[in-house]
């Protein structure tokens, strides 16, 4: 191995107490003052540094030195060496970088400037929250609302002291019209209406502050929860392993953009109904505590409109989720159509996706027709069931007064009441709608939050001081999902620093499953791949990609400029992104437009060849300078002028220690890079030597006659 930062100089105890502090990790001083002054002074700094904090008390906790331009800046803050010194890195509540150094004199910094800078961070182990709950059972995204609602703290009790006052109120508004009725009618006493009048005003006044507030509780709570929800979702979606996503992409979007039924859910007037329902009973017995029997005529509205409740949730579970089911995969149609647009129109397959869109459709309209109809059913029937129980509230308060046990006042005071009772029931079957909505968005996001994460959240990481000299693959078994057979079988591989390897075989014999498992992309079923001792899957994934470099053999840009899209990790000053925009010949696309490395990218790509757009993505790989290379096809989409210019600008990027493996169906180029050439062929190494031993063969063998090593061209 080399020791590549060990000519850095150990950070002082001050900066390091600040950066404890600011991890909020208490260490003893003088202790810490002690274990940096007493340390060897030859150990590599993360081994160093791992002993003072071993020293300290703090022995969980793992040091990793890391070259800036590969660090996810959302771990700072970290101590940064930057010309000539330690500092200590953080970000401002504006997003600003600040760098502080031991006096404590603070300066903004871009990252930019830190492009060459190392970064010392320190990994806790993560707390036992979700993250930390493995286990599958229940729903994970229910959970995670649940969790996301009771992180914020205070709403609770908040709102619930608003919603019972609310509900008070209400009560003095039917006593004032029952005095209205019984005292100030008979006697036209208005100075007592003028006292109730004013009262009342007194009280429409709280019950407009308390709705006002109590509704902005409910909002900001609405957005801290989809903020937290969508952003724990959205981490996850990057972090599943790749080899367990679910082949239709646009339906597994749908699913995720389920979240927004719960966004709705919490920012409509839905949770305000809910919150009344109960205050339901209190009314019935205040109708009862005024009215006598006219409460019962209220209370038996009650069950009769649970009933009707059951029964819609029941009837509308089922078909909610089928047809959830069909307009998710509508969803996945149409994205697979926009995407594929042009292989449709040029096999004219377009009359095969309009079936299958007509199809969908006509499934996702009868659901809902379906569902409209149970809706509708239970809505007007609670109606119905209300305005009777209002009729027979008044019957009842008829016989009441004939019986002298309440006034007219009272029946007018009941029958406000009544109201209150209502409302929130004739409310609900529309809010059962709305969380059958809710809750099959949930099993939907659940479905995402169950697919496997490529790390384990409470995985103990390994966090390697130096890049790794050696790969080694030892009994590799690969089969995709549940596919019968293996499409990688390799029983052991060892890759050498230095080693520049070519990776040939025929057309679907698993040379890019090869590469993409070496890049951590996908997890072996069986074997190990290991990075000197360290088993790759064990390793902080971003110490990995800072070491491993991976082009795609259909690279992906994004929507952007051609400068995001060269940088994409944030990688690269602007004078290194000119350079090497000029040896890959980039600049030629930059050149042809005013705007140069701005130019505009359009959603895919759209705006760059094909060949273009394998050079950008070269570019990024070149631009993280790895320890270990895996190029698949690189050449695919490159005339020979353009090819000759890659491997010669590959040829001087590639460091002496560099680990290279390329997959390529033309070798004669990449040939004269090459110290060793793979041979693979359904999933194994059939052949392993050197250019000059296996290439000649391997042409005889396809029937290509060969003269120079420039024509060797394997199919
Ligand atoms: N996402 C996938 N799901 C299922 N099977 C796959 C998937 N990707 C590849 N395969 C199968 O795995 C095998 C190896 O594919 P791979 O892409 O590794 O081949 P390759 O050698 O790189 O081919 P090519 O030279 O065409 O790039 C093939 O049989 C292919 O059908």
């Amino acid at each position: 191995m080399t020791p590549i930062m060990s000519e850095l100089p150990y950070p002082s105890a001050r900066a390091l107490q600040k950066l404890l502090q600011r991890l909020a990790l208490t260490v003893d001083t003088p202790v810490l003052h002690q274990a940096c002054a007493g340390q060897d002074g030859s150990l590599p700094i993360a081994d160093w540094l791992r002993q003072v904090l071993k020293q300290c008390g703090q022995s969980t906790i793992s040091p990793a030195l890391l070259q800036w331009r590969r660090f996810d800046p959302r771990r700072l803050p970290g101590l940064v060496y930057h010309q000539q010194q330690w500092w200590l890195a953080e970000r401002d509540a504006a997003g600003q970088l600040l760098l502080t150094d031991d006096t404590g004199a603070i300066h903004t910094a871009t990252d930019e400037e830190l492009q060459d800078a190392r970064v010392l961070w320190l990994r806790i182990p993560p707390p036992r929250a979700f993250d930390s709950l493995p286990s599958l059972h229940g729903n994970l995204a229910a959970r995670l609302v649940w969790q996301a609602l009771f992180h914020e703290q205070g709403w609770l009790g908040k709102v619930v002291i608003a919603t019972v006052l609310v509900n008070l109120l209400a009560v003095a508004t039917s006593l004032f019209a029952m005095q209205v009725y019984d005292r100030v009618v008979p006697t036209l006493a208005y100075a007592t209406l003028t006292t109730l009048v004013a009262g009342m005003l007194l009280v429409i006044l709280l019950d407009w502050l308390l709705k006002t507030i109590r509704a902005r509780i409910i909002d900001s709570l609405a957005c801290a929860v989809d903020k937290r929800v969508s952003r724990q979702v959205f981490d996850h979606l990057l972090h599943i392993r790749l080899d367990a996503l679910p082949p239709s992409l646009g339906t597994l979007a749908a699913q995720v953009n389920g979240l927004d039924a719960v966004r709705q859910f919490f920012s409509s007037g839905i949770v305000f109904a809910l919150i009344d329902l109960p205050f339901a009973l209190f009314f019935i017995t205040m109708i009862a505590v005024i009215g006598g029997k006219v409460g019962w005529v209220y209370a038996l509205l009650l069950p009769l409109a649970l009933v009707l409740g059951l029964f819609t949730q029941w009837r509308l579970r089922e078909l909610l989720r089928k047809q959830l089911v069909r307009s998710n995969e509508r969803q996945g149609l149409l994205v697979d159509t926009i995407r594929g647009a042009e292989s449709i129109r040029a096999n004219h397959a377009g009359w095969r996706f309009a079936e299958e869109w007509q199809d969908l459709t006509d499934s996702v309209d009868a659901y809902n027709i379906r569902q409209k109809a149970i809706s509708t059913f239970s809505s007007v029937t609670t109606a119905s069931l209300s305005t009777l129980a209002y009729v027979g509230a008044v019957v009842v308060g008829v016989w009441q007064i004939e019986a002298g046990v309440l006034t007219m006042g009272g029946l007018i005071a009941c029958s406000i009441l009544g109201g209150r009772v209502i409302a929130p029931v004739a409310q609900s079957v529309q809010n059962l709608v709305q969380w059958q909505h809710v809750s099959q968005a949930l099993k939907m996001v659940h479905m995402v939050l169950a697919l496997p994460r490529e790390r384990r959240p409470d995985q103990h990481l390994v966090l390697p001081d130096q890049p790794p000299a050696s790969v080694t693959l030892e009994q590799l078994r690969f089969a995709y999902g549940d596919a019968p057979v293996r499409q990688l079988d390799i029983d052991r591989l060892d890759l050498r620093a230095g080693e520049r390897v070519l990776l040939v075989g025929p057309v679907g014999c698993g040379k890019s499953t090869l590469l993409k498992l070496l890049a951590g992309l996908y997890r072996p079923g069986e074997g190990r791949i290991r990075l000197d001792d360290a088993d790759l899957w064990e390793i902080d994934p971003q110490m990995l990609t800072s070491f491993v470099g991976y082009l795609p053999q259909s690279p992906q840009l994004f929507k952007g400029t051609l400068r995001s899209n060269l940088g994409l990790a944030g990688s690269g000053s602007d004078s290194q992104l000119l350079s090497l925009a000029r040896q890959l010949g980039i600049d030629d696309i930059a050149a042809g437009s005013p705007q140069g490395l701005d130019l505009p990218i359009s959603e895919g790509g759209e705006g760059l060849s094909g060949g273009q757009r394998q050079l950008v993505a070269l570019g990024r790989v070149m631009l993280a300078r790895p320890r270990i290379w895996l190029l698949d096809e690189p050449t695919a989409s490159l005339d020979n002028d353009s090819e000759q210019r890659l491997w010669q600008v590959l040829g001087a990027a590639v460091q002496p220690e560099d680990i290279v493996l390329m997959a390529t169906h033309r070798p004669m180029m990449a040939a004269r890079l090459a110290t060793r050439v793979l041979v693979m062929q359904r999933g194994k190494i059939i052949q392993d030597g050197s250019p000059g031993q296996v290439l000649p063969a391997l042409a005889a063998r396809s029937g290509v006659t060969v003269r120079h090593k420039e024509s060797i061209h394997v199919v």
